[in-house]
């Protein structure tokens, strides 16, 4: 190559350069004008240096390591306050699970109970018979009224049931199962706990009263949050142990004694291995949250050595077994039946008429190629608000990050490839707001809790192939909790054929718009949608049918009053739907199980009811 040559090259690549600097210079003036805060770099170099070897301490401040109510014997039941914490726990962005006035009591829902007994629903948690130190706590988070599942899913639990529950996303159900159980064990923790660590004393084994097993890290810390949060001025002390963190700083915890422990399963087999760090024989009430993903993403195993033989789990008629989804499968159905007392309630929580209207569900059709330039300008039309952006695969996270973050837009993203230190950095800028725009796949982001999403765009549909509309579900879930509204904007081109019809539904049954482009997926009678929900293809249940069973009730309407029995169970939830009288949970056996159809087991005697919230 002659000299000339080489530098007619340069010139060019240095005015390509310049081109590209004043592109990016002028990208971020308008998002900046735009309102957009600046973009953070991240340190991912630093980020991935501060993790240690895995069984080294870590000095670097992990979610396990989040500071809980130090208790010491001379306190009695109720400690004193502690007002640094206090700010902490309730006043903290980071955490940031504020109910405050969600409007709950001017919606309608249709709630399904199913089990030998009666519950009564209580309207206020004054009236719910918690122990006064945890109903000062649910204050202090601010929560005003109960939603449906806690008002049926405390008064199951304080009266000695297992509970199956199921309710849509984003509606309490973690303080559902939580505040029950620790106002069953206030007073009694004492006598069932084991003895605590004194500081500076010798180290003591864990041997939780509760076990709270989960899909997610995150979705770990986040129960691990609410349950530092309930427990707060208690003698009861929460841990959280889940992979990618180092191991050391998790078993420091879990020395100090440990009366709730929240795990994720992985992490949670490594430390049942150690007799001496771990034991579940005094367990009283385990948790399965998000029993479904749990099983059905190749965990079952863990699970069943969990609470089989080989394990010293406490498996007398006193432990209380809950399991809690949005949406229930054919393995999660296994589960209970193989756990649980056989007086077990099954509450469901469906939703009617304006809840669905709470997220206002788009869908845009984009090719593939367009698909960033789509994004941009979308984002660019909404303005700055806190946004979760899905995608299906890591790759695509990084690029999409790379993308925005490139055009001047304060974004950040997570998957499971990234470190755990990574994964919490993301995702505690997002909760902040110094990253407002997060980038998922779908697998990390399930049970997320972030306040104040305001759109969740759907840049790659997820396929029937992954989680399908299951997924969907979960992932417009993000926003719009708690009775809040938000958006739900997705991109959908002929890759995403597939789930077409099973959208299409879901739009007509949550009243949303179907663009013309999916006009020919409509139903034949739309005011009259026959859901495959799973009652006679076991093979559906994890997909359709779970959702609609757990994500949105039935397609009947509300009844008004509390009680009705369980002749009218389908005017709630259609025999074909859901949990109708005709059709529902399978008690006993293989047969049977959650829209079990015609093989469903019914004890005699068993009441259904239906109630309108
Ligand atoms: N009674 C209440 N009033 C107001 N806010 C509440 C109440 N109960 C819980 N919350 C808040 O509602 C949010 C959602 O709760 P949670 O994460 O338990 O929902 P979820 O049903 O488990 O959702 P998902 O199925 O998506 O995991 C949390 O921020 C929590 O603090």
């Amino acid at each position: 190559m002659s000299d000339a040559g080489t530098n007619g090259a340069a010139v060019v690549d240095d005015a390509a350069v310049a081109s590209k600097a004043q592109q990016k210079a002028d990208d971020l003036q308008r998002a900046t004008e735009a309102g957009w805060q600046k973009p953070i770099p991240f340190e991912y170099e630093a980020a991935r240096s501060d993790a240690g070897p895995d069984d080294e301490r870590d000095n670097v401040q992990w979610l396990s390591d989040a500071v809980v109510y130090e208790w010491i014997d001379e306190y009695g039941e109720v400690g004193p306050r502690d007002e640094a914490l206090e700010q902490q726990l309730y006043e903290n962005p980071e955490i940031q699970r504020r109910g405050g006035d969600v409007g709950w009591k001017n919606l309608s829902f249709e709630v399904l109970v199913d089990g030998n007994d009666k519950i009564l629903p209580f309207r206020s948690f004054e009236d719910a018979g918690l122990h006064p130190a945890i109903l000062e706590n649910v204050h202090r988070c601010q929560y005003d009224a109960p939603t449906p599942i806690q008002a049926y899913c405390i008064p199951a639990v304080l009266t000695g049931h297992d509970v199956i529950g199921i309710a849509q996303t984003g509606s309490g159900k973690t303080a559902a199962f939580l505040l029950p159980i620790l106002s069953k064990l206030m007073g009694k923790a004492r006598m069932l706990a084991a003895p605590r660590a004194i500081p500076g004393g010798p180290r003591v084994r864990a041997e939780p009263l509760v076990l709270v097993v989960c899909p997610t890290r995150e979705l770990a810390c986040q129960i691990f949050d609410e349950a530092r949060r309930l427990c707060y001025r208690t003698m009861l002390r929460p841990c959280v142990a889940y992979g990618g963190a180092p191991t050391k700083n998790q078993r420091e915890q879990l020395e100090k004694g440990c009366d709730i422990l929240v795990a994720t399963p992985g992490r949670l087999m490594d430390f049942m291995k150690n007799p001496n760090l771990l034991s579940l024989a005094r367990l009283k009430f385990t948790v399965i949250d998000e029993a479904d993903e749990l099983l059905s993403s190749g965990w079952e195993e863990a699970i069943d050595s969990l609470f089989g033989a080989a394990s010293d789990t406490n498996v007398d008629a006193d432990h209380t077994y809950l399991m809690f989804s949005a949406t229930f499968s054919k393995e999660a159905r296994k589960l209970c039946r193989d756990y649980m007392e056989e007086d077990y309630l099954r509450i469901k929580v469906g939703r009617v008429g304006s809840t669905h209207s709470n997220i206002k569900q788009s869908i845009v059709y984009v090719e593939d190629s367009q698909k960033n330039q789509a994004l941009f300008d979308l984002i660019f039309t909404n303005g700055p608000q806190r946004t979760l952006i899905f995608v299906n695969s890591k790759a695509k996270c990084d690029i999409v990050d790379d993308f925005l973050y490139n055009k001047g837009l304060p974004s950040t993203s997570i998957h499971s490839d990234r470190t755990q230190r990574e994964r919490e950095d993301a995702l505690r800028s997002f909760r902040i707001g110094s990253c407002p725009l997060l980038v998922a796949t779908g697998v990390t982001a399930r049970g997320l809790d972030v306040a104040n999403v305001k759109h969740i765009i759907n840049y790659d549909l997820p396929s029937t192939m992954h989680g399908g509309i299951t997924e969907y579900v979960h992932r417009i879930g993000r926003t719009a909790r708690i009775g809040n509204e938000g958006k739900a904007t997705s991109f959908y081109n002929d890759r995403n054929e597939d789930l077409a019809p099973k959208l299409v539904k879901l739009l007509l049954e949550a009243k949303q718009e179907v663009p013309d482009f999916l006009e020919m997926y409509k139903p034949e009678n739309p005011d009259n949608i026959e859901w495959n929900d799973g009652t006679d293809d076991e093979s559906e249940a994890g997909d359709f049918g779970g959702d609609f069973g757990g994500g949105f009730g039935g397609g009947g309407d509300a009844v008004d009053g509390a009680g009705v029995d369980a002749g009218a169970a389908n005017a709630g939830f259609g025999g074909d739907t859901g949990f109708g009288g005709d059709t529902g949970f399978g008690g006993g056996d293989d047969a049977g199980g959650f829209g079990g159809g015609d093989d469903e087991f019914k004890p005699d005697g068993q009441d259904s009811k239906v109630d309108a919230w």
